[in-house]
């Protein structure tokens, strides 16, 4: 298998998945991308505890190099996607993104999964930059230990936590110091780089209408920094925990590059936003071209293997 991967015992005979956000808030959506060429995972949108309306439109708008949105957690509700993962005949595994608005909302929730009968993999999202008057937690290092220290006394399944962006090697220090006390199945890095702006040269105005047009910045403009974030997580993880590659990611060579800085899967968000789903066979056909040029047969050839200048 050239392009598998395992996470928490749960094996991927293809390293693509979407970004959670991007065509998977439907069941309509989510088969779609169950039935792609090209995803060996779907993850659904991040679910609260209840539906979502989410931001006023425009909320997500295309800009050079790629996205700026502030969608504001529109999602169908937990159950709405409890019930997808739980019934769903796939022949692939599914991801269930979760993310409270709130410490005890995100503490109902993983309850809720914890005594539901879905045995997959559910990623905590710690990084939604687009709730107003809420930070991401994952900026705050003192409650994300103690969010995660509440979690694991009680949360028995497969856990991953998707995380924003960071800029600073002491807070790649630090976050990773604190990630490494808990048996996590996963890192998925990085999440949109969050409050962003975007100006439209026609008419001085912003492109999106939340939050005055703040909004989290994804496409090859965040590739530099997603690269970056996979190679400190990786080089400071665990190598019990597993990282999904996301951010920057339009053709063969990028998803190559989050490999070669540790990626085990690789997530597309913004470059799926704007080609569709048939864009997971370009990828791994590009991808398979670019291994089969240097000789590599499998991901595990080349998979964290990123030189240095010595
Ligand atoms: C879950 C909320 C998120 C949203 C959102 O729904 O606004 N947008 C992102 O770029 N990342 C998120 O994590």
């Amino acid at each position: 298998q050239a392009l598998h991967a395992e996470i928490a015992g749960i094996k991927f005979d293809d390293i693509f998945l979407n970004a959670s956000g991007v065509h998977c808030q439907t069941t309509a959506e989510l088969d779609e991308l169950l039935a792609t060429k090209g995803t060996g995972a779907i993850i659904t949108k991040s679910a609260t505890s209840a539906y979502r309306a989410g931001n006023p439109s425009p909320r997500l708008s295309k800009i050079p190099l790629g996205s700026i949105n502030s969608m504001g957690l529109p999602n169908e509700g937990l159950d709405y996607y409890l019930d997808y993962v739980t019934t769903k005949q796939a022949d692939k595994p599914m991801l269930l993104s979760v993310a409270g608005v709130s410490y005890t909302e995100n503490l109902d929730i993983l309850h809720k999964v914890q005594d539901s009968s879905f045995m997959g993999i559910t990623e905590l999202n710690l990084s939604c930059p687009n709730v107003p008057g809420k930070p991401q937690t994952a900026y705050d290092f003192e409650t994300t230990e103690r969010l995660l220290t509440e979690v694991f006394a009680f949360f028995t399944k497969p856990l991953g936590v998707k995380m924003p962006p960071y800029f600073d090697i002491v807070h790649f220090d630090d976050m990773a110091k604190i990630l490494n006390k808990f048996p996590l199945a996963h890192v998925n890095t990085i999440n949109s780089i969050g409050n962003g702006l975007w100006i439209n040269e026609d008419t001085d105005t912003v492109v999106i209408k939340p939050k005055g047009g703040f909004g989290g910045i994804g496409g090859a403009l965040a590739k530099p920094t997603a690269l970056a974030n996979v190679r400190a997580f990786r080089q400071r993880l665990n190598p019990t925990i597993k990282m999904i590659g996301t951010g920057g990611v339009v053709n063969g060579r990028d998803v190559y590059e989050h490999i070669l800085c540790g990626a085990d899967l690789v997530s597309v968000g913004t470059q799926l936003q704007f080609e569709g789903p048939s864009m997971f066979a370009r990828l791994e056909q590009e991808l398979l071209a670019i291994m089969a040029e240097k000789g590599y047969t499998s991901v595990d050839d080349f998979r964290g293997q990123l030189k240095i200048i010595e």
